[in-house]
């Protein structure tokens, strides 16, 4: 039992803080559908799960939200894309309080960074998506752009979309660069609508997590794309989710990763005690069921109250 109403929980403490989540939410004016494995997908009620999931924040009052990106889907009419992202985010603005926006490759496939950026009010220098913030002063919040290094969002003549490229004909022999077809174990990741994060952010990275350590706050990494195999199929992993992690490890304070992106959802906890918790779909809820959550924060512990298909989970701290 969380304390999303405000309350203490189960084990008779306040939490620090507590925030909303919600992923993958894809939302398109189009029938309902499926993924290329065959999971239904329901386009036009995702935003109803949206909806919902609001008027019960607002009841249970967290200080902000996190949407880990994908606010709309690739599937969109194109002449829609802006005006439908639009719409989502003054869906988000119901929410009374802040809300953090991530980027997903469904975004990306809409419209180009320089457009869907200023929507989400992501304001970082060159087109980057990549930002911290303390919330409260012994946490800190990471949020990391996965699509950094991308053949989607930047433009065709980038050096960053040259450099996805020639990465993903080094990894992927297959013609149709979404397709792991003939790729085996963790390669399976080096597919079109995953991406890495380059060279600048590592170090950015590193320099926060030298700095929250100094300043003895704990970190939750955000970001649209897993970061551990143990919580995600192989196929939804950043691409160098191993360079990533090796930068985490090398300090103590990142407590949590969360991400989206593996529409199905799960939870590691890896071989340094990190919890990885990848968050369920709010695109695959069947009409009438939702998928989001409100997060307990506490100094030992990060408490998710699920709803519905949204699985509850208690990540403590080692
Ligand atoms: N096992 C797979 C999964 C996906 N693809 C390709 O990716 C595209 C997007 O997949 P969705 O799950 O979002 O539908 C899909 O159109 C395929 O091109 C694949 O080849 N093999
Ligand atoms: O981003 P999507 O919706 O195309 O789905 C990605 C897959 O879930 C990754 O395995």
């Amino acid at each position: 039992m969380g304390s999303t109403n405000g309350l203490i929980n189960a084990q008779g403490k306040q939490p620090l803080l507590s925030f909303g989540v919600i992923s993958d939410v894809q939302y398109a004016d189009i029938p309902d559908g499926r993924s290329f494995l065959g999971v239904p997908r329901y386009y036009r009620h995702s935003i109803l799960v949206l909806q919902r999931a609001i008027q019960k924040w607002n009841r249970q009052n967290p200080k902000f939200v996190m949407n880990f990106g994908d606010i709309i889907d690739g599937f969109c009419p194109k002449e829609q894309s802006f005006n439908a992202v639009k719409k989502l985010v003054e869906e988000f603005d119901n929410f009374n309080g802040a809300v953090y926006h991530m980027i997903g490759n469904h975004c990306l496939y809409n419209l180009p960074r320089d457009r869907l950026l200023p929507l989400l009010r992501i304001h970082t220098h060159d087109g980057h998506a990549f930002y911290d913030f303390s919330p409260i002063p012994e946490y800190r919040l990471v949020v990391l752009d996965g699509y950094d290094i991308s053949a989607i969002g930047w433009p065709k003549d980038h050096p960053k979309t040259i450099e996805a490229l020639k990465f993903l004909s080094e990894k992927n022999p297959n013609s149709d660069k979404n397709s792991p077809n003939g790729l085996t174990d963790l390669d399976r990741r080096f597919l079109m609508f995953n991406g890495a994060v380059g060279k600048e952010q590592l170090e950015w990275l590193d320099g926060v997590l030298l700095d929250a350590t100094k300043s003895n706050q704990k970190v939750v990494i955000c970001c649209h794309l897993p970061l551990d195999p143990g919580a995600s199929s192989r196929e939804a992993l950043l691409w160098n989710y191993d360079e990533v992690m090796d930068v985490i490890h090398r300090y103590n304070c990142v407590k949590v990763c969360l991400a989206g992106h593996d529409h199905k959802g799960g939870h590691s906890i890896d071989s340094h005690g990190v919890h990885h918790r990848v968050l369920e779909a709010a695109l695959e809820c069947p009409p009438g069921t939702d998928a989001f959550g409100c997060i307990d924060v506490f100094d030992d512990r990060l408490s998710l109250s699920g709803t519905d298909r949204m699985k509850s989970t208690e990540m403590i701290f080692s």
